[in-house]
């Protein structure tokens, strides 16, 4: 790893962003507080100039890291260590860092999410990788704590943990963004308070993506109301292209899936080509007709087409509200792997005659949704990180319908959010709640 690669500016940040680096370069010098000592150290934080050789460094290095031994209520375990470059050298597997961005950071969700990350399982066992955590202005001492159990976990790949509130700043130079972080709905909130409130968030967040992330970062919002929430953030970023925002709805597909295999008497692996049309919300549409199980359609597997029309989809679409009935919380772990296949869908080729579906921006489509919504949709992907839509899909007159159902939704709520988005002035007219208790 070259030095000019850990970004080091001889500047001060004036927020509450803080480098835990493994590569540690952040930590050693002489001045600088890489230190975990409390919250106050973390607001002022100095790094160094990148001019140095590396040899210039590890001579430095071993004089900051004294210093840093004789102030030990200053530093914080593994990240005031020096880095060995040698030692990256010889281990380095010639694979260029990739950043990570990760929003809610210290959520339940993310819990799950961030181990993923960090063991290799999503981006590959060769693929070292940096994780820079948001949290909320609330939740950073807890961030503090998830980078304390990033770091007792040893993962062998991952390189750098940075936390920090301020989304420029966490946010610079990242090619994933995963956006969790969001505000749940309160008792008696309406869901066009929580569209407002959450809206502002990712509005704000799509601005920061647009000043400093990278031109090609790739962004998944999970947090609720996602889709509307991802519309928002892509009219907020126009300097990145609308087609590299999603909001997730991997969780709908994998629910569905599951429900065809339990009625078919088979296990989930035999189902497949499950699209989730529209909202993630309890007008989503999950579509059997296109769908298969050991690739026969699934009505030439499930006779029972009244529970297909009447059960499955309601089964699929409260599925969330069951759970945390059972749980007392709602879904993590599982969205969480969901997560991780949208993903993994999207950097993996999909195998010929597959796909899967996610909320991508609508922008010329070959179904006759409304353009200009955030839509989920079934895509294919080359692996390199972009998507196709689907073409040969059937629509008969009963998905159609349900279809339509789900687009007024998703029309409306951009009718509520239009002064997030540059439309002028917000009006109100959802056609009904529709989320989950305790989903939002
Ligand atoms: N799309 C899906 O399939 C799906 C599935 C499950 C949950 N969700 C949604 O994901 C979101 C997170 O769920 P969770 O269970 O992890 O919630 P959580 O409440 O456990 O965590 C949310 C975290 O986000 C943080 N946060 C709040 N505002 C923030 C901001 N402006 N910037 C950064 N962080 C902020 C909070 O402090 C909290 O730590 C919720 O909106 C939930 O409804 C979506």
């Amino acid at each position: 790893m070259a030095m000019a690669e850990l970004g080091l500016k001889a500047s001060y940040s004036k927020t509450h962003h803080r480098h835990l680096s493994l590569l540690s370069a952040r930590c050693f010098p002489t001045k600088q507080r890489c230190a975990f000592g409390g919250l106050n150290n973390a607001h002022y934080y100095p790094t160094i100039s990148s001019s140095l050789a590396p040899n210039q460094v590890q001579a430095q290095s071993v004089q900051s890291q004294e210093e840093v031994n004789s102030k030990h209520d200053d530093c914080f375990g593994v990240f005031c260590l020096t880095y060995d470059f040698k030692a990256e050298e010889e281990t380095s597997s010639g694979k260029k860092l990739i950043k990570v961005a990760v929003s809610g950071a210290a959520g339940m969700i993310s819990n799950h999410l961030l181990f993923k990350l960090a063991s290799g399982e999503v981006f590959g066992p060769n693929q070292p990788i940096a994780l820079k955590l948001l949290g909320s202005e609330k939740s950073f001492q807890a961030l503090e704590g998830v980078a304390m159990e990033l770091e007792d976990s040893l993962f062998p790949l991952l390189r750098e943990v940075s936390i920090g509130i301020d989304p420029y700043e966490v946010f610079q130079d990242v090619e994933w963004a995963l956006l969790i972080g969001a505000r749940p709905r309160g008792p008696g909130m309406e869901r066009a308070d929580l569209l407002d409130i959450n809206g502002k968030i990712f509005a704000e967040q799509g601005k920061a993506l647009n000043a400093v992330a990278s031109r090609n970062v790739k962004v998944i919002v999970v947090g609720n109301p996602c889709n509307t929430n991802a519309l928002i953030c892509l009219k907020n970023a126009p300097n990145i292209p609308g087609k590299n925002f999603h909001a997730l709805t991997r969780l709908d597909e994998n629910r569905a899936k599951c429900q065809l295999a339990l009625k078919a008497g088979v296990f989930y692996d035999k189902v497949s080509n499950m699209t989730i049309w529209g909202n993630h919300s309890t007008t989503q549409v999950p579509d059997f007709l296109n769908a298969r199980i050991d690739g026969l359609p699934v009505k030439d597997v499930i006779k029972d087409h009244r529970w297909l029309e009447e059960e499955f989809t309601e089964k699929v679409q409260k599925r969330g509200g069951v759970l945390i009935e059972k749980w007392g919380r709602s879904s993590a772990a599982s969205t969480a792997v969901s997560i991780v296949d949208a993903i993994r869908s999207l950097t993996t080729p999909t195998p010929q005659g597959h796909w899967f579906s996610s909320a991508v921006y609508t922008n010329g489509n070959p179904y006759g949704i409304a353009e200009d919504i955030v839509f989920s949709m079934p895509c294919r992907s080359k692996g390199n990180g972009d998507y196709e839509l689907v073409k040969d899909v059937v629509i008969d007159d009963y998905l159609r319908q349900r279809i339509i159902k789900t687009e007024d939704e998703l029309l409306a709520e951009k009718r509520c959010v239009a002064h997030l988005i540059g439309e002028g002035s917000a009006i109100c007219d959802l056609p009904g709640d529709t989320m989950l208790p305790g989903e939002m």
